[in-house]
């Protein structure tokens, strides 16, 4: 990782504290754009995503639907002998994902742009200055004539259970620098990143309980779509556990013991917590420019401010903890902080996908939300597998597609793609919801026959 050497005090256009995706986007344009730009990272630059996130647990995914497919054989093509090996999976994440969890390219990549990158604690010292706590103990303070984005990301939360501290349990970071795969796993939380992980390591052989407090598995999602991964799930042969409570945890002779409220011990080799998150907000200054250190999120405006010459952008802005809202927002703050214009940042069709098999995508509201916000809706649902298309792929076709519309303008708010390409049938949905077209308009359309996305056609005919 190369460092300028010893850095003086001096005033320079802009500060970035916390190199995430946004972050990086946002210095390495500000630097091309001429500005004097310090970059400030604790840890990688590139953040949680490319080291411990969306690159290597997708990597791991795709390793693990190999696998899947493979199986799959049997009932479609004849015979494949299907011995998992996690040799090259931690092979890949080490070399091609992570480069070993170095991040020397990410920094020279904004060095080249003109940018100056410290790795160590960037923290506000008032408006418009950053104190930089070096990794060598020194320190240097920077005034920021432009400003200072925030960009610090959020680490796992860690969960007030009994016995857990302490012992040596897994988060996304242990997890996705796995060398050797044990012969059992509990999950806590069934969110995205607890089930992404459960259905790798169970399909390479890891027997996998997932446990979720909430009364279903991805919990945000459509009630439907959660259904339908759970029954994924079991029938792949996890244990999923959902409205439980865990009294306590210990760890003695290699294994781990999870307590549950009603009394059931779990006994496993490991334990991944993907319980949700913390906001990086504690340790960054807040409190010097009048801002909360123990709020779950910074209040940004339409341009992503947050106070005098200071933006926010990425997972603390609460607008949706994905890489690409970070990229979004890094786009609409980097506008502002140059004086150009652009569209204000709007949230009505944020898109996400969970990369399990078969993926979950959604775009806006649920139906629920959509009710809950007093809009008058109609909602239409079709099964994946019931369409020509699924019928022609067989095992692995599960899925659907539900659309929410809001009646009195006749455009959808909110759509649910699940399936095989439940990610990539999203985005014709994305579309929709974003731009606002007519249903009338989607209903006109002709869809390409036997395509996963016709299931959407579907859907919008069963509108009631
Ligand atoms: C396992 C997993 C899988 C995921 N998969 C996906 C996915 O498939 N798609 C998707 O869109 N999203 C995914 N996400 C979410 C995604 O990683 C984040 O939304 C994304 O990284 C954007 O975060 P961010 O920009 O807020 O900052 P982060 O990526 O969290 O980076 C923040 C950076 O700030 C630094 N920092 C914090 N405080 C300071 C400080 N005081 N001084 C200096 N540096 C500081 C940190 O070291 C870090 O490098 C996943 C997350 C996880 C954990
Ligand atoms: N494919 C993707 O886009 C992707 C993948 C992974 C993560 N992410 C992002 O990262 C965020 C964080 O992911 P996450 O899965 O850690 O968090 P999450 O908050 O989305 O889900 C955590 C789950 O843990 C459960 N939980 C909390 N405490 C518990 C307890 N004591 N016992 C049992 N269950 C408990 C919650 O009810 C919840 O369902 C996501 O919300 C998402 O924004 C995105």
């Amino acid at each position: 990782m190369s460092e300028q050497s010893e850095p003086q005090d001096r005033t320079v256009d802009l500060v970035v504290i916390g190199a995430g995706p946004g972050g990086e986007a946002l210095a390495t344009g500000a630097a091309r754009a001429g500005l004097d730009v310090v970059v400030v990272d604790r840890h990688l630059v590139g953040g949680e995503c490319p080291y411990y996130g969306c690159i290597p647990s997708k990597m791991m995914l795709r390793a693990a639907d190999s696998l899947a497919e493979a199986r799959r054989v049997g009932v479609l093509a004849g015979d494949a002998l299907v011995t998992p090996s996690w040799t090259p999976v931690a092979t890949r994440l080490d070399q091609e994902a992570t480069s070993g969890w170095d991040d020397t390219i990410a920094v020279e990549r904004l060095q080249d742009a003109g940018a100056t990158v410290h790795h160590g604690v960037g923290r506000l010292d008032g408006a418009a200055r950053v104190r930089v706590e070096l990794t060598d103990g020194s320190s240097v303070t920077y005034e920021a004539r432009r400003g200072v984005v925030l960009n610090p990301g959020t680490r796992p939360a860690a969960l007030p259970i009994a016995g857990l501290e302490g012992t040596p349990y897994w988060t996304n970071r242990d997890a996705v620098r796995v060398t050797e795969l044990p012969g059992s796993l509990v999950v806590i939380g069934g969110g995205p990143i607890g089930c992404e992980m459960a259905q790798v390591f169970a399909r390479f052989g890891v027997r996998v309980s997932v446990l979720e407090a909430g009364p279903r598995l991805l919990g945000p999602d459509e009630p439907e779509a959660a259904a339908i991964l759970e029954d994924v799930f079991v029938s792949e042969g996890m244990r999923v556990m959902t409205g439980v409570e865990i009294a306590a945890v210990s760890y003695d002779d290699g294994a781990f013991t999870v307590a549950l409220g009603d009394g059931e011990r779990l006994v496993a080799d490991k334990l991944l917590v993907a319980a949700g998150r913390t906001p990086n907000l504690d340790d960054l200054g807040l409190e010097s420019v009048g801002l909360d250190p123990t709020a779950r999120s910074v209040e940004v405006d339409e341009r992503m401010r947050a106070g005098d010459r200071l933006w926010t952008i990425g997972d603390v802005t609460g607008k949706g903890a994905f890489t690409h809202v970070s990229m979004y927002q890094s786009a609409i703050a980097l506008r502002d902080i140059l004086g150009e214009d652009g569209p204000p940042a709007r949230y009505h069709a944020v898109p996400h996908t969970t990369f399990t098999d078969p993926e979950v995508g959604g775009v806006g509201m649920t139906e629920r939300q959509a009710r809950d916000s007093g809009l008058d809706i109609r909602v239409g649902t079709a099964p994946l597998e019931q369409s020509s298309r699924g019928f022609v792929h067989g095992p692995g076709a599960r899925g659907l597609v539900k659309v929410v519309e809001d009646a009195a303008r006749g455009v959808l708010v909110g759509a649910t793609a699940m399936g095989p390409a439940g990610g990539e049938i999203l985005g014709f949905l994305a579309v929709a919801v974003h731009a606002e077209v007519p249903t009338a308009t989607l209903r006109s359309m002709i869809y390409a026959y036997p395509t996963f996305h016709r299931t959407i056609e579907t859907a919008l005919a069963d509108l009631s």
